[in-house]
């Protein structure tokens, strides 16, 4: 991958038809409950890209078979062993998905990634973990490296946990949660940001024969075995943002292909937010098709249930002809990289000027300027670039192999999308 990427710009209007690869949420989901199952599970399609094989090599790591059949996963539990260091990477899902399956195995377990990892927040899961009756060894800031103390069992029940700062709290312990004596009583204290990927993990442990019912302050999980599962992941419709938003910054029209008709994925309120930034969408029969107008309409809206859609979103804002506001989206802060702050650099290093709010973002479209940009190591602040340099001639992006988190090939087809050499 080149140092410095020149994502082309384009006047005339896009026309094309997107397949993209398997949700990363769904991936990592699928891999952890097939890894705790009582059986072997296929995943067909799943996303192969830096965050999702890293999480097959820290179920490795732990004593599971993942093992490749033609662009197939086979997931083979075994015996839960440390002791294991795991590798996180930047991955979110990682980094809150493993800890909780850690304190199943029999040994030390110790996570650390790269250095930005080291910033993002894990208090919440810490203090759960610990009120579960697992013993967790931190540097008494809930920063990586930890150490999971797994003892081959977990006691379970009742708990009550801080997710403000990230949903993969709540999700990573829901998720081992049937193989804990008691299973879990899981209550949220204070807000919960990115509901949908919650939900998303009730549905594929309900998928996985797991019982989980809604309680009054969270969820309950049903102490009891986990069922394999041979499961066909669904496109990442995060990751067909960029691409539909190609739709709305040339005025052309792009369709990605196989958008489910029921999903949990937050990029199915694409649909709506898209519609109120003045693009007319409509499903056909190959998928979800985006059609732009000749101007894109400012955005009012709370992100907090999508907060991973902010960085195009915002890019799409920072085009459009009028001041946009993006609210509910404070725990950005901890994302990939304080993408409340990367994104006021960006846009007004583009000519748009930027408030930041406590919890997210005023954006006030500006007299357009070349600018090189910086991807801040995050997949999702490069497909904010690409659509801006759609717009805006001489726009340069650094360290574009960040897409590798989740969409290692972004700018080879990213170039199809525009029928230009990659
Ligand atoms: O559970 C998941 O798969 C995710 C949950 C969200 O995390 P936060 O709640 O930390 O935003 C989302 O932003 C992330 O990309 C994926
Ligand atoms: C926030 C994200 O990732 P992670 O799973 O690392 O939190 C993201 O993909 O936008």
């Amino acid at each position: 991958m080149v140092e410095v990427w020149a994502p082309p710009s384009r006047r005339t209007p896009v026309d094309a038809v997107v397949a993209l690869p398997g949700s990363k949420s769904i991936t990592a989901r699928a891999l952890v409950l097939a890894a705790v199952a009582a059986g072997p599970s296929r995943l067909v399609r799943p996303l192969r890209a830096r965050d999702t094989d890293l999480m097959a090599a820290g179920l490795r790591a732990l004593g599971v078979g993942v093992t490749e059949d033609g662009d197939d996963w086979l997931v083979t539990p075994g015996e839960l062993r440390g002791p294991a260091e795991v590798d996180a990477g930047l991955a979110g899902t990682v980094l809150r998905f493993l800890p909780p399956v850690a304190a199943l195995a029999t040994g030390p377990v110790r996570l650390d990634g790269d250095p930005r990892l080291r910033d993002r927040p894990n208090s919440g899961l810490i203090a759960g973990l610990r009120d579960l009756g697992v013993r967790v060894d931190d540097d008494g800031r809930g920063r990586a490296p930890f150490t999971v103390h797994g003892t081959g069992a977990v006691r379970g029940g009742p708990v009550t946990v801080e997710a403000s700062e990230s949903s993969q709290v709540v999700s990573g312990l829901l998720l081992a949660a049937a193989r804990y004596d008691e299973g879990i009583e899981l209550t949220v204290a204070g807000s919960l940001p990115s509901l949908p990927h919650v939900q998303m993990t009730v549905r594929t442990l309900a998928e996985h024969g797991v019982q989980v019912t809604v309680t009054d302050g969270g969820w309950r999980v049903a102490p009891g075995s986990v069922t394999p599962l041979d499961r066909v992941v669904e496109p990442d419709l995060s990751n067909a943002a960029p691409f539909l938003g190609a739709a709305l910054v040339t005025g052309g029209r792009v369709t990605v292909r196989d958008w489910p008709t029921d999903t949990t994925q937050p990029g199915a309120q694409l649909d709506r937010l898209l519609t109120a930034m003045g693009a007319d969408v409509v499903r056909t029969e190959v998928g979800l098709q985006v059609t732009g107008g000749d101007r894109i309409a400012p955005l009012d809206a709370d992100l907090g249930e999508v907060g991973e859609l902010t960085p195009v979103l915002a890019a799409l804002c920072a085009l459009a002809d009028g001041p946009s506001r993006l609210t509910g989206i404070a725990h950005l802060r901890g994302h990939e990289t304080d993408r409340l702050q990367a994104l006021e650099e960006v846009l007004t290093a583009v000519g748009a000027r930027v408030e930041q709010l406590p919890d997210g973002l005023v954006v006030t479209p500006g007299p357009r300027r070349a600018a090189r940009l910086d991807s801040y190591a995050d997949h999702r602040m490069v497909h904010a670039a690409a659509l801006l340099g759609l717009a805006i001639d001489g726009v340069e992006v650094s360290d574009p192999g960040a897409v590798a988190k989740t969409l290692p090939d972004f700018t080879e087809r990213w170039a199809r999308l525009l029928g230009a050499a990659a």
